[in-house]
């Protein structure tokens, strides 16, 4: 990996990005994946990071694996696959799984009795409704996927779910939230801002949260870190942010790993 060269990509909205990592002691890399790491796909496990980027990671991670985290709402096990067994930090099922790089074993937290029944309650409501095909199951939620289908019969799948799945959450300690290409219901009480923070508190003291996202899910890292740190919204936002900063796409993405590779060279990790 070239550290020598100078690549850095702007980061809208924050124009002095780098100038404050490269200020900061140490700092903290959380990635989402799903829209960030990789572009979407109809088919989930086709979902695969830009060319390069398992590279940059790589690089990122032969560092500090410690200092750098990847966050999602998929389980763990997909995640590894999808990084090439990448030894890192993986946060699954928004927050539910973790998995340390040195350590094959998850740490899972169970839904509690009542939001298991919740969810089996959510999976009878979508069934109902022929929804079966459309679902994923995990360990703390069930997602209803709508992506590829026609635009008008997903807006109704996803206004009848979240209407019936709201309700249900009221009852058993889950939320009903909407993401890029869906709808899910899931266990509340532990979500990705959660783990980001549990993660932060094993970090030295001072350091510098960056984090980058471009989901509904990633709002609860960003406001987590946004006190002492800085998120990054991937995309444009069809609705409030946390996040101080924004990066175009996936592309944009890659660019940053890069640009975050030469500042570790050039000004110490
Ligand atoms: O937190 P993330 O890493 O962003 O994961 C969010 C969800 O990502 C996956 O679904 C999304 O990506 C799929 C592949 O591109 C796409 O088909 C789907 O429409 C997207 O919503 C994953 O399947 C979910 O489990 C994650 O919750």
């Amino acid at each position: 990996m070239d550290c020598n060269r100078e690549r850095k990509i702007e980061i809208g909205n924050v124009p002095d990005f780098w100038e404050r990592v490269c200020a900061s002691g140490t700092r903290f890399l959380g990635l989402d994946y799903d829209g960030t790491l990789a572009p979407f796909h109809v088919d989930p496990m086709q979902a695969r990071p830009l060319s390069g980027v398992l590279e940059l990671l790589r690089a990122i991670v032969a560092k500090d694996k410690m200092s750098v985290a990847v966050v999602s709402g998929r389980p763990v096990a997909e995640v590894l696959e999808l990084l090439e067994n990448l030894p890192v930090t993986i946060i699954g099922s928004h927050g539910f799984e973790l998995r340390r790089p040195d350590d094959d074993t998850c740490i899972v937290r169970s839904p509690s009795a009542e939001q298991k029944e919740g969810l089996q309650k959510a999976k009878t409501k979508a069934l109902q409704r022929g929804y079966g095909r459309k679902l994923e199951f995990k360990i703390a939620s069930i997602a209803m996927h709508t992506r590829g289908v026609d635009a008008r019969l997903a807006s109704t799948m996803e206004e009848s779910m979240f209407t019936e799945w709201s309700r249900l959450a009221l009852l058993y300690d889950l939320e009903c939230r909407r993401f890029n290409g869906g709808v899910e219901i899931r266990c509340a009480g532990w979500h990705k801002g959660d783990a980001v923070s549990e993660l932060l508190f094993h970090q030295p003291p001072g350091v510098f949260p960056v984090y980058v996202g471009d989901d509904e899910t990633d709002e609860d890292a960003f406001r987590i870190i946004q006190e002492r740190g800085i998120g990054i919204k991937v995309g444009t936002s069809s609705y409030p942010t946390a996040a101080k900063g924004f990066l175009k796409d996936c592309q944009a993405v890659k660019q940053f790993l890069e640009a975050w590779i030469s500042l570790t060279c050039t000004c110490g990790s």
